[in-house]
């Protein structure tokens, strides 16, 4: 008997695009089901409002293909596509109503008016807004008009909601309570959603899927997990937050460092023996007093929740993540554990 495999919802394969000689965004792949979230993640210029823009359709990719519930969709005009866009900006149309802003997208489609308000309110409601119908624009809030923005997206029924970086514009308490609220809506709705964003704590929230680009080229496709536990290059480690990297020797499935010999990850296997890179993170190295390794405190910054302490210890340069308010200063002497069972490591 044959398996039968279940087609992925979206399916982008090898899209891409150049503009003239300046940026090429190379071929990008991945796939997304529905009610999953996919974060692209990537310093400025990276290319991700480029990508999200070939799946709009605002872009025409020169190459690739993109197959959304069967249907393939990158020959056709933005609003066949089935989708939704949401910008940094709401780009909602102040001579309007709120209710009116919600609505133009059946209003455009020909819905009789009745019809077109009960969605609008329903869809405000929805978003945090019941009531806000008749609202005019200016007595809303920046988060107010962004989820009002979000409204009007969602009544067309999108397949596909496309967001680039859309919180980017809000105070970091509203862009938390914004996110929260874009969790709770991939959870009721299912709409798969794709969304460019920079902030790191922001994409680890919402994420199910991680493309990190750097340079319109992929760095890493994957899990969370992935890309926090095993990134796939020392960028990724970086860009990740992987504050450590250690001189390592690798010996088979062991590698030596300054905190003795430790088992390798065991995907890993196949590095060839010899000088390695250690990549770790500043949480998973522990105070021990009774470690050989000693390092000097160098540094102290209190973060709030945590505080970092840089040391230096046989030459190599540590951080460490300790919680909460800590009374170490510079100059003293600590002695330091690794505290995990594996070692993540990069040829050299
Ligand atoms: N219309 C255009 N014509 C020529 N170059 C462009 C155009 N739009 C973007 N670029 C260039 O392409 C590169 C990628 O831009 P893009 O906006 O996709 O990056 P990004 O990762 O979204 O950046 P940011 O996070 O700053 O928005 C940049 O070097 C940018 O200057």
């Amino acid at each position: 008997m044959t398996a039968i495999t279940k087609e992925p919802f979206l399916q982008v394969s090898g899209i891409g695009c150049s503009y003239s000689s300046s940026f090429t965004l190379a071929e990008q792949s991945f796939t997304l089901e529905k009610g999953q979230l996919l974060v692209i993640l990537g310093p400025s210029g990276s290319g991700k409002s480029t990508l999200l823009q070939l799946l709009a359709g605002l872009l025409h990719p020169e190459r690739g293909s993109i197959i959304m519930g069967g249907r393939r969709i990158h020959q056709l005009p933005p609003e066949k596509r089935g989708l939704s866009m949401i910008f940094q900006k709401p780009y909602l149309l102040p001579f309007l109503s709120v209710g009116h802003n919600v609505e133009i997208g059946l209003k455009l489609k020909g819905v009789k008016p009745k019809e077109r308000k009960a969605k609008a309110e329903q869809l405000l409601a929805e978003v945090g807004l019941a009531g806000f119908y008749s609202r005019s624009l200016s007595s809303l809030s920046g988060g107010q008009e962004q989820r009002a923005a979000l409204a009007r997206s969602l009544i067309i029924e999108p397949e596909l909601l496309l967001l680039d970086e859309p919180f980017s514009q809000l105070d970091p308490l509203l862009r938390r309570q914004m996110g929260s609220w874009l969790a709770d809506l991939k959870r009721t709705r299912e709409v798969p959603m794709i969304m460019v964003t920079h902030d790191r704590e922001e994409a680890m929230t919402l994420g199910d899927r991680f493309l990190l680009v750097n340079q319109g080229k992929r760095e890493q496709y994957g899990t969370l997990e992935d890309l926090y536990y095993r990134p796939a290059s020392p960028w990724a480690a970086a860009f990740m937050g992987m504050d450590n990297r250690l001189r390592g020797i690798k010996l088979g499935s062991r590698v030596r460092t300054l905190f003795g010999e430790l088992p390798l990850h065991p995907s890993l296997a196949s590095l060839r023996d010899g000088p390695v890179q250690a990549a770790l993170r500043s949480e998973w190295l522990i105070l021990d007093s009774s470690s050989p390794v000693q390092g000097e405190v160098r540094r102290v910054s209190f973060r709030g929740d945590h505080t970092l302490l840089e040391l230096e210890a046989q030459d190599e340069h540590l951080v460490m993540k300790l919680p909460g308010l800590v009374q170490h200063v510079p100059g003293q002497r600590l002695g330091i554990q690794y505290n995990r069972d594996e070692l993540w490591c990069f040829p050299m």
